[in-house]
């Protein structure tokens, strides 16, 4: 077991990379998907069967952590891994994405984000120090710095002007950050839609020499194509020795298409949330249960699948479940789901330290276009 933080490159084909992050509280598998923690719970699932999926590392997230129960609170319970009973990795989001989305009222200053809590209307203040603050509260290992993510469409000097202020906050989060041996601050490449400015984050950034770092303000919205254009441009101007992460990706597609481009860690709600409004992700795609085809259908989601929510329950019965409003509906898809996602990253692995990912995507792509047989 490390004491410290350890990036290893295991393999490349072409700019895909298989990799290991070793830390204190365990080693993630890269490319590697965090199932999303927010308040603590991977939504409608144990801890214990998110690991059991392969999950080498969960997400959690400051700003609704801190709203409640409360960064302290946390603290003196022992911290979020003792919490939610997670004792392997946990990476943290710092909360100016979720401030931006979520809370009301909020004002941005070089000081940092002022905002009224979604839930009892308190105002708040979080500062690049305070953010790095709370992380350190809940005991994450990976943390990221807080940043401004600009909405698009924006005009260039308003992008410039946001990564800017992202880069600065960067720094003062690694002030704050400091030495925590075997933990990670990463840093955010901003920039927007524009290849320049996104370059001149991700140069900028690597000259702080952090431990890892993550691409945000993407995964907003934006055409897909957009997207990996800012990822051509801004893998090659990160070290190749470092971890690579996707903030907010993806579909299995997006996944799939962001690894070829050099990403190795990917964090996303639509496995979890598509499974709770009654959509199954399989190798043949997506398979809606709402739709009263398969009413009737006594098949499994996939029989091959090793995962029992898509191997021993009909689509007849996850049909019924699903219509009827029953907790068991987002159980078994959010299982499936999770299940499907996390096959589809250890079949990426396979791949790449194979040689063989072009052939493994266009197979993957063809099984997900044939749809549900
Ligand atoms: C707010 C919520 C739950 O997070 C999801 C989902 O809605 C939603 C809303 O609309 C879609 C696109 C469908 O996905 O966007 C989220 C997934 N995209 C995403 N997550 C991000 C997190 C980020 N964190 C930081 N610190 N900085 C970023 O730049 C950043 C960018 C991100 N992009």
């Amino acid at each position: 077991m490390t004491q410290s933080f350890q990036f290893s490159l295991l393999a490349t084909d072409g700019a895909a990379r298989r990799g290991e992050v070793s830390m204190p509280r365990g080693t993630i598998r890269t490319p590697a998907f965090m199932p999303v923690g927010t308040a603590g719970t991977v939504k409608a699932m144990y801890m214990d069967q998110v690991r059991d999926l392969g999950a080498d590392i969960i997400l959690g997230n400051t700003y609704h952590l801190m709203l409640r129960p409360g960064a302290e609170r946390v603290a003196r319970l022992g911290g979020l891994h003792e919490f939610a009973r997670w004792p392997h990795p946990i990476l943290t989001d710092s909360g100016g994405f979720q401030v931006m989305s979520l809370a009301q009222l909020r004002k941005l200053s070089e000081k940092g984000v002022t905002f009224k809590s979604h839930i009892d209307g308190v105002v708040h203040e979080m500062s690049p120090e305070r953010s790095i603050e709370i992380q350190g509260l809940l005991g994450s290992d990976i943390q990221m710095q807080l940043d401004e993510c600009v909405a698009l469409p924006a005009e260039r000097d308003v992008i410039e002007r946001s990564m800017e202020l992202s880069l600065r906050w960067a720094d003062r989060c690694k002030i704050a950050f400091g030495d925590q041996p075997g933990r990670a601050m990463f840093g955010i490449v901003q920039g927007g839609d524009d290849e320049a400015l996104r370059v001149r984050s991700a140069e900028a950034l690597t000259g702080l020499d952090l431990k890892g770092y993550a691409v945000g303000g993407l995964a907003v919205g934006e055409p897909q194509p957009v997207m990996l254009a800012m990822l051509d441009a801004v893998c090659p101007a990160l070290p190749q020795h470092k971890p690579r992460y996707l903030m907010g990706v993806g579909t299995p597609d997006d996944i799939v298409k962001s690894v070829q481009r050099g990403i190795d860690m990917f964090d996303c709600v639509m496995p979890t949330r598509a499974g709770r409004h009654g959509l199954a992700y399989t190798r043949h795609g997506k398979i809606n249960l709402r739709n009263a085809r398969h009413a009737e259908d006594s098949r499994p989601l996939d029989a091959e699948s090793d995962c029992p929510a898509a191997r021993d329950y009909s689509r007849a019965y996850l049909h019924h479940l699903v219509k009827a409003g029953e907790a068991l509906g987002g159980m078994l898809l959010t299982w499936n789901n999770l299940s499907y996602y996390q096959s589809l990253m250890q079949g990426l692995r396979d791949a790449i330290e194979a040689g063989r990912l072009a052939d493994h995507a266009a197979a993957l792509a063809e099984g997900w276009a044939r749809g549900d047989l």
